[in-house]
């Protein structure tokens, strides 16, 4: 096999920005959108996602993401663990607001960019990554989630993909990250009823790998995780699982622009602005009841 091939074809984040045109710039250093923790002596990473209150998934965040994903490939972490700084949420998904009502198409494309770039840089990482599910994971919370390598997940949360409830299609990428952790009928019922499974249903059909009781269990197993790896050299786990993934990957990296035109049709399209608006109203309303 020809590794420097490999190599070339697995880089991750130059050869996908060039084709685009999108560099990363830290967008919001101050509003500090994501917290990063690197212990020293473990080299495992801690990375929070906090954008209060919910954690919802904006262009600035998934830009910043982008910037911290590069920082960590540079930095050849041990590890990294996932989790939220919000309170009972890990992630709710998409930013409505991005979607609803009508965005620009300058805009909606760049937050479309981003979300696909966040994606390919978590799923095809060189290190390991683990989720710590500590809180809801809806739609882009569980994309987050399942993109990852191992899932960990607090008890009495409700995590899944109700991209369909909300009027909106999964993309191929989307169903494929699902597709890879469970088995093609279980996967196929979850995106069609986009039911949201709680933490031990979602243990018991195997969307989650472990359940935890808090957070210092979750370290203590993510440590377990990332020391399968250690007698494994690096660049051999890495592109092994970039290998793995390849298709995956591919399926995206070849139809970007065309996935992200795709999206913004069937975002603009009157009955889908109709569903998100009052499916977003209805999350207002249910604050008021
Ligand atoms: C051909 C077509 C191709 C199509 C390709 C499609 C590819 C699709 C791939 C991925 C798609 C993903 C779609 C999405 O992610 S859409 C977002 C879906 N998210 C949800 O359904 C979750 C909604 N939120 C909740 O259920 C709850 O907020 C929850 C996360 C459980 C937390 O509950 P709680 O702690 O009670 O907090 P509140 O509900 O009070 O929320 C606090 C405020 O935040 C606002 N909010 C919540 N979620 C969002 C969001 N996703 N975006 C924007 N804003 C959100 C909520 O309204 C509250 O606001 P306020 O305080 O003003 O009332």
């Amino acid at each position: 096999m020809n590794f420097s091939r490999l190599i070339k074809n697995c880089s991750i984040p130059s050869r996908w920005l060039l084709a685009n045109n999108i560099r990363y710039q830290s967008s919001s250093a101050a509003q500090n959108l994501i917290q990063v923790d690197i212990n020293e002596e473990t080299g495992v990473s801690v990375v929070s996602l906090n954008r209060k209150p919910v954690n919802s998934l904006s262009l600035e965040l998934f830009k910043d993401f982008c910037g911290v994903m590069d920082d960590l490939e540079r930095e050849k972490v041990r590890g990294m663990v996932l989790k939220s700084s919000c309170d009972n949420v890990f992630s709710s998904g998409l930013d409505i607001t991005e979607l609803y009502p009508n965005p620009s198409e300058e805009r909606f494309e760049a937050f479309w960019l981003w979300f696909q770039e966040s994606w390919l840089k978590l799923y095809a990482s060189s290190f390991p990554t683990v989720a710590f599910v500590n809180g809801h994971a809806p739609a882009g919370g569980c994309v987050f989630a399942i993109s990852c390598e191992y899932r960990l997940m607090l008890p009495y949360y409700k995590i899944g993909l109700n991209e369909a409830p909300v009027g909106i299609v999964a993309t191929e990428w989307v169903m494929n990250s699902l597709r890879a952790v469970l088995p093609g009928k279980n996967a196929e019922r979850l995106l069609t009823s986009g039911r949201l499974l709680d933490t031990q249903e979602a243990f018991d059909i195997g969307l989650i790998d472990q359940i935890v009781n808090n957070e210092e269990e979750a370290m203590a197993r993510s440590e377990e995780f990332f020391a399968t790896f250690d007698n494994v050299p690096k660049l051999a786990r890495a592109l092994t699982k970039q290998v793995y993934r390849k298709n995956d990957l591919n399926q995206l990296i070849k139809n970007r622009s065309s996935d992200a035109k795709q999206f913004l049709n069937h975002i603009l399209r009157p009955e889908t602005q109709k569903i998100i608006g009052s499916y977003f109203k209805s999350l207002k309303d249910r604050k008021k009841d």
